[in-house]
């Protein structure tokens, strides 16, 4: 059996419901190879983040080389990169593999307030890794901060988008999983020409940890699958609506998302 193999190159998040072990819980539910590069130790829960411990570059670098010297990888996802030494590592890693199908979720806060991005590091993202990205997946608050544009209405998205697109990477998809003043999620995706929305119900709930990560590695293993960017966006949609809608009630603060969810359900409808 050959199967299709996706690095996630981010944080580990010790609660589980974030970072490296949200990706691979998604990698695996997809039926992609999941692999792993670790950027930071965060000492996370349900009700924040306790501690960071970052890697050196040279650990992160060394990790991408034990994967794509022997095993390669089909579609790449960053997550958590946390300074700009790291960010400028993974972005050469990535040139040198020549890895193509690869997603930048520019991680910046998690939900708790607490900073997985230094503040110098955002012009390396710009500069270095998001002209290597076929998809970069910010929400709101992190697209305003790349773009220096206030974000309020639909035409603000896509301009953002637009400016995005201008930074070098291909497809630009701006999340609406912040914008609580509507009753819907709506994700706008922009391929350079054209504007898509993917739309869904939005599920009252504060158990919402790990939404972001989810999403993005469900987009990085449907292009490790070989499918194109939208139908790899438009089944990480119904993942993710899947893994909000069926709560798991996990701890005591932003609880993390049901990464089976989604797999069960269609195990049922095929039944
Ligand atoms: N309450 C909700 N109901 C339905 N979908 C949601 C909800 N919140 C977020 N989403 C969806 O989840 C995906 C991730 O969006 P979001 O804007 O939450 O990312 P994020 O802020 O990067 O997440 P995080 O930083 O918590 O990992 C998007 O597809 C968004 O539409
Ligand atoms: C490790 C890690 N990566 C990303 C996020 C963003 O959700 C988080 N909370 N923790």
């Amino acid at each position: 059996m050959r199967i299709k193999k996706a690095l996630t190159i981010a944080g580990s998040d010790s609660g589980g419901g974030a970072g490296i072990q949200a990706d691979l819980k998604t990698f695996q539910e997809l039926g992609v190879f999941g692999m792993s590069a670790l950027t930071a130790v965060t000492a996370q829960n349900t009700l924040g983040v306790q501690a960071v411990f970052p890697m050196t570059a040279e650990a992160v670098k060394r990790q991408i080389q034990s994967v794509g010297d022997d095993m390669g990888a089909d579609a790449v996802k960053t997550g958590m990169l946390f300074n700009a030494e790291i960010i400028q590592t993974v972005a050469a890693q990535i040139k040198l593999y020549n890895w193509r199908s690869v997603v930048v979720d520019p991680v910046m806060i998690a939900k708790g307030g607490a900073s997985l991005l230094q503040e110098e590091a955002i012009s390396a993202l710009k500069s270095d890794l998001l002209p290597v990205a076929l998809v970069v997946t910010p929400n709101i608050p992190e697209a305003e901060v790349l773009t220096q544009l206030s974000i309020q209405t639909a035409d603000d998205k896509k301009q953002a988008a637009r400016k995005l697109a201008e930074l070098g990477t291909k497809y630009v998809l701006i999340k609406g999983g912040h914008d609580e003043h509507t009753d819907e999620a709506v994700d706008l995706l922009y391929d350079g020409s054209e504007f898509h929305f993917f739309s869904s119900k939005r599920i009252q709930t504060k158990h919402t940890h790990g939404t972001g990560c989810t999403f993005s590695a469900a987009i990085a293993a449907g292009l490790a699958q070989g499918g194109s960017v939208y139908d790899a966006v438009s089944e990480a949609k119904r993942f993710i609506q899947a893994a909000v809608e069926d709560q798991l009630l996990i701890g005591g603060g932003h609880g993390p998302t049901n990464h089976w969810a989604y797999g069960r359900r269609k195990g049922d409808d095929a039944q």
